[in-house]
């Protein structure tokens, strides 16, 4: 038994993922090179996010988990001298094409931080946001949406009687899945979540990895995690990234109990880090 099998049979059991090839695409990612003013922080990077299924991004800090999910959503045009080359294809469509409308992009493909960041209004008004950017008027349809997402976040029951009540009055964890809420309002195709329980207390932790095992029936989900035990216990398919490289992919039962790479397998067995 080596160290990489003790890791897994100590902690958590995998569910089995069929090969990466098999499965329809959420998005593919081709050849994409990221530089921010000369520094190459992602390179060539190549892989499918599979329709519908947990995907997590694990790897040493600065690796570029965060910035490679921030592709996914053009968030990094947001950042000065960032620079890249290379495509995304979300539905056929490259991202990054001139004709794309970023605004509409990101209902499509919503994002979660890692510190929640609800807004400064009622958990009611941060559920129904979006829509009413999107113009929505009608009560019983807002009313409606708002519920099924706070259900959708399991969140409903602890909230239902204080809908008024504003959101930063919640738990961290609260606020963390009234973000989810927010996001899946708009019922996005894909979400994305950038260490969404660093900032949470374990059970927050654990209610949230068990919503995003209930909303992948639903969403493909990508997920930056610096806890390997969190991507082993809520993802499907595992993406280990070491200075701007993608250095394994596999699904996570694979990556873990038998990686192909001996910088995957001293990552995940501690060796290395
Ligand atoms: N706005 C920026 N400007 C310049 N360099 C940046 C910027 N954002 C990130 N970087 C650099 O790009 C590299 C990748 O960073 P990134 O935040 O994507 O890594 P990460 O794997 O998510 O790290 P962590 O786990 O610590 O959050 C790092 O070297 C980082 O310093």
């Amino acid at each position: 038994m080596n160290d990489s099998t003790t890791f897994v049979q100590t902690n958590v059991s995998f569910h089995r993922a069929p090969p990466l090839e098999s499965l329809p695409a959420a998005l593919e990612v081709k050849r994409l090179n990221l530089w921010y003013g000369d520094k190459h922080a992602l390179h060539d990077i190549s892989m499918t996010i599979p329709k519908g299924q947990v995907v997590a991004f694990i790897g040493p800090s600065g690796c570029g988990k965060s910035t490679l999910l921030r592709c996914f959503n053009r968030m990094n045009d947001l950042v000065d001298n960032c620079r890249i080359e290379g495509e995304i294809l979300h539905e056929g469509v490259n991202i990054y094409d001139r004709s794309v409308n970023v605004a509409q992009l990101r209902r499509r493909i919503g994002m979660v931080f890692q510190k929640p960041n609800p807004f400064p209004k009622s958990i009611y008004e941060n559920v129904a946001y979006g829509l009413r950017l999107l113009g929505v008027k009608k009560k019983s349809y807002i009313d409606e949406v708002v519920e099924k997402s706070l259900r959708g976040a399991a969140l409903w029951d602890e909230v239902k009687d204080r809908l008024d009540a504003n959101g930063l009055s919640l738990s961290g964890g609260q606020q963390q899945r009234l973000v989810i809420a927010r996001a899946i309002a708009l019922e996005p195709d894909v979400l994305l979540l950038d260490e969404p329980c660093s900032a949470l207390d374990p059970i927050s932790t654990a209610k949230i990895e068990e919503l995003l095992i209930e909303l992948k029936s639903k969403y493909t989900i990508v997920i930056v995690t610096h806890n390997m035990q969190q991507a082993a216990r809520v993802s499907d398919y595992t993406a280990y990234m070491y200075l701007g490289e993608l250095i394994e992919y596999s699904p996570t039962r694979e990556l873990f109990m038998t990686p192909r790479r001996k910088e995957t397998e001293d990552y995940i067995t501690g060796r290395f880090g």
